[in-house]
């Protein structure tokens, strides 16, 4: 559904070159859904508004939907729908009416416009406020709204470049439903940037990656987490003496250790199925445990593993 290849963009900024995308070589296929991470100005957006012909590669290429951003753009607008950020509807139509006039706009005529409109208002829970003003609507609800826009002409791909963002907890779990429901019901293959890491790993099935422009991760959420970091033992200790053995015990374990005074903090590979056996080990030696804490690594700790930086600092700054 998208391939590219070795696609760059690069911007003059006061005479100095801003390489935001460097290439990029990103394969999805139809049906997925891949969520692209990376901390403010990794290039996420450059990358979905070049996938959407809305701006011009540097370099490379990029193949979507079958057809070539640079060459065939029109082709390939026919066939997407993008979802940037900010609201796209406009305001003082009601929400039927924007869509209706968005199919047109897409060349249905009015009989099919007003049927996919109804089709997505039900599919995407407008029911209560497809008859109301659009500037009446809450965040959660115009984001709804949006995302309809985006899929009047059933594309088979969709980008959503932050859908979440700005919504509140609650108005985010119900945008994941409708966007888990949109993907079975029309199988659209899904890209969409984020900086919610939870968000992410709750949506979807592969995860890219993006720091200063460059790919540097791309895998499901499970495999990155184990692959990359793995879970966190943490035992703490009545002194810092019984830390340094009970460090030494578990260096059998082939993780990570550090000590910090009484905490000894392991990382391991499927640590849940490790501790048992740890723990046991302790005992023998007389190491007295007074406290044991596994967790699984989060995905913000694989952006850390892989970058030195939390995404979440990257994302404050
Ligand atoms: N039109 C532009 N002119 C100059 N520089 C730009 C332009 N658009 C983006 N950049 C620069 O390119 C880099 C990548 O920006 P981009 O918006 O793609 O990042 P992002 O990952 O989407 O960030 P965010 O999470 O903040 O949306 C940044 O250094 C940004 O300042």
């Amino acid at each position: 559904m998208i391939k590219t290849t070795a696609l760059t963009r690069n911007f003059t900024v006061k005479k100095k070159t801003v390489e935001a995308v460097k290439k990029l070589d990103l394969e999805v296929r139809a049906g997925e859904l891949v969520a692209l991470l990376g901390p403010n100005g990794a290039g996420k957006s450059t990358t979905l508004r070049m996938l959407t012909t809305l701006l011009a590669p540097t370099s490379g290429t990029a193949e979507v939907a079958g057809f070539d951003v640079a060459r065939e753009p029109r082709e390939v607008r026919k066939r997407i729908g993008y979802i940037g950020q900010g609201n796209g509807a406009g305001h003082s139509q009601r929400g039927r009416d924007e869509l209706i006039s968005q199919g047109r706009a897409y060349g249905l005529d009015r009989p099919a416009a007003r049927a996919r409109a109804a089709e997505l208002i039900e599919s995407l829970g407008l029911e209560a406020v497809a008859d109301r003003l659009v500037s009446s609507l809450s965040g959660g609800q115009r984001r709804r709204l949006d995302i309809a826009m985006g899929l009047i002409h059933t594309p088979p791909l969709l980008f959503l470049d932050e859908p979440s963002t700005g919504l509140d907890p609650q108005n985010r779990v119900n945008l994941q439903e409708h966007i888990r429901r949109l993907r079975e019901e029309y199988g659209t293959t899904i890209v969409l940037t984020t900086h919610y890491l939870d968000e992410a790993d709750a949506l979807a099935e592969r995860i890219v990656v993006i720091d200063h422009g460059e790919l540097i991760a791309d895998d499901t959420p499970a495999r990155l987490k184990s692959s990359q970091v793995g879970d966190r033992i943490t035992l703490t200790l009545g002194t810092a003496e019984e830390a340094a053995r009970a460090a030494a015990r578990a260096s059998v374990l082939d993780g990570r250790i550090s000590t910090d005074d009484r905490t000894v903090t392991i990382r391991v590979p499927e640590g849940t199925r490790l501790v048992p056996k740890l723990l046991r080990s302790l005992d023998e030696a007389d190491v007295p445990v007074t406290a044991v804490e596994v967790q699984r690594p989060t995905l913000d700790d694989v952006f850390l593993e892989l970058t030195g930086r939390s995404l979440r600092e990257g994302a404050a700054a």
